[in-house]
């Protein structure tokens, strides 16, 4: 996107982003400016850093942050803006995402994460939360998502077993 992003995506690592691709394709169905790059709490904390300390003065009105195992990020990057963070806890190695849902949702008192399911479903949840966050001072965006969740519901109930 072009745009000045209203959301950026951010993830741990590059191997993040088979799954963290979905936030991003649901960000772009709404047509919402966003941007996306991997940074880490623990591998790049300078950089993690200075991302959080910059982003609100750069215009991103929401961070999404994902991470797996010890997934320190999102609430690293939460004490460092007062911009609404939202942690999607990655799925994968010995414990499959439970290390990763505990690390960014056990936020002490003061420093909110909001945290979505494990993998690709708290992927996809996290940017529609943005787009109903973003839709409250945005008619046409609101608008968009009602379509969306008219059309889900009529999809659903259309669907027959065999
Ligand atoms: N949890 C974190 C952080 C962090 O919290 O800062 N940085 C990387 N990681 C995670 O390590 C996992 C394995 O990364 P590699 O596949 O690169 O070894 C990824 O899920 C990443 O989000």
């Amino acid at each position: 996107m072009s745009s000045t992003p209203l959301v950026s995506v951010i993830m741990g690592s590059k191997s993040d982003w088979e799954t963290m691709k979905h936030a991003c394709d649901t960000l772009a169905q709404f047509g919402i400016a966003h941007d996306k790059r991997v940074c880490s709490a623990h591998r790049t904390p300078e950089a993690a850093t200075e991302f959080a300390r910059t982003a609100k003065e750069r215009g991103v009105k929401i961070i999404i942050a994902a991470a797996g195992g010890a997934a320190h990020l999102a609430g690293v990057v939460a004490a460092h803006t007062p911009l609404p963070v939202l942690g999607v806890p990655m799925k994968g190695w010995a414990l499959d995402g439970l290390d990763s849902l505990l690390s960014t949702v056990q936020m002490p008192g003061g420093i909110p994460v909001a945290t979505f399911a494990i993998g690709k479903a708290g992927a996809i949840n996290a940017a529609l939360f943005a787009v109903a966050t973003l839709g409250l001072a945005d008619a046409g965006l609101a608008a968009k998502l009602d379509e969306f969740r008219a059309s889900q519901t009529e999809k659903i109930l259309a669907e027959t077993l065999p």
